[in-house]
């Protein structure tokens, strides 16, 4: 048997970090929701047990490194599964762009596995299970929209926010998650987000509120470690994105926009220097 899954990228609306942890993790306030932009996985039983992956992607790894290989991995010996499957990533979200796709294919195969092997695993359980495989993959287990706080594991959904476009942009660079993580002062942030506002603002469906109160902390490290990103940030505000913020540790800057008369010139004034531009809707 062959099934499919789709495995949307996530972009942070709000990321607080409120302290260090003594285990090196950062302890977190975020508000995540999902967009239109997504990878397709494909997954396949074989008899023999083995877990083979491949992609048309090049630039990602294929062996045991992949987040799609070690989900598999993890729920066969949970479960203690004997067959094996081949899974096929069908890359669309760009890599390393601050958009969750290793997570979100890890979480899509965590719930194609749950099927295809009739495992009977409730949401619940998938989210503990992807939690051991990264601090976002719980979120993408269920996607949604949510308030994430621990180190992104503890999870409560919220309604969806307000129907917009969103216009994302990633400049040609790779940032490491960890890195920008590292050289946050977390006792040092001056002005922290106002996570409540993007609540508030989400519950009363109001996009210009929920524009204003866009933040991330980590958006400052990023941006000046890599100028292109804080180039690309004010180009999508020049070019009249109604809010803009870098998503997670970047370097992707996503851009609301309300109305759809406004989203080409955004996207065509950015393609002029800027190769990753996608112009999605908010997945409500
Ligand atoms: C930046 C975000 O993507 C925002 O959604 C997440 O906080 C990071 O999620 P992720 O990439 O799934 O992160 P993980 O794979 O768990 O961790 C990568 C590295 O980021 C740092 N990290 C991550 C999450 C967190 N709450 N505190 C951290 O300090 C740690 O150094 C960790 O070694
Ligand atoms: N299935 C996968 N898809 C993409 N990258 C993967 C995958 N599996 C492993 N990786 C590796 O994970 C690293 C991060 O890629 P990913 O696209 O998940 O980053 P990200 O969007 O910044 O994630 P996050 O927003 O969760 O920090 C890359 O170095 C990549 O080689």
């Amino acid at each position: 048997m062959k099934i499919f899954e789709k495995a949307p990228a996530k972009i942070n609306l709000s990321l607080d970090v409120l302290h260090k942890r003594p285990d090196g993790y950062h302890e977190v306030e975020m508000v995540m929701t999902m967009v239109d932009l997504a990878d397709r996985i494909e997954m396949q039983e074989m008899a023999r047990d083995t877990i083979i992956i491949s992609s048309q992607a090049g630039y990602i790894p294929l062996d045991e490194k992949n987040l799609a290989f070690q989900a598999a991995r993890l729920i066969k010996d949970r479960y203690d599964v004997k067959q094996g499957v081949y899974i096929h990533l069908d890359k669309r979200i760009p890599v390393a762009a601050g958009l969750a796709g290793g997570s979100s294919d890890a979480a899509a195969t965590l719930r194609g596995l749950n099927r295809l092997w009739n495992l009977n695993i409730s949401n619940e359980e998938l989210q503990i299970l992807g939690a051991e495989l990264g601090s976002d993959v719980p979120f993408c287990v269920t996607g949604g929209t949510a308030l994430a706080t621990g180190r992104g594991e503890k999870l409560e959904p919220i309604s969806a926010p307000p129907q917009c476009w969103v216009v994302l942009a990633k400049p040609p660079i790779n940032v490491s998650t960890s890195e920008i993580y590292g050289k946050l002062n977390a006792r040092g942030i001056k002005q922290h987000p106002s996570t409540a506002g993007v609540l508030s603002a989400i519950r009363d469906k109001q996009f210009d509120r929920l524009c204003d109160n866009l933040g991330n902390v980590l958006e400052g490290v990023t941006l000046d470690l890599y100028p292109e990103v804080r180039h690309l940030k004010e180009c999508m505000q020049r070019l009249g994105a109604d809010g803009v913020l870098m998503s997670g540790s970047g370097p992707t800057v996503f851009g609301l926009v309300s109305k759809e008369a406004k989203v080409a010139r955004i996207y065509n004034g950015l393609r002029g220097f800027c190769k990753d531009v996608y112009a999605v809707r908010m997945l409500t």
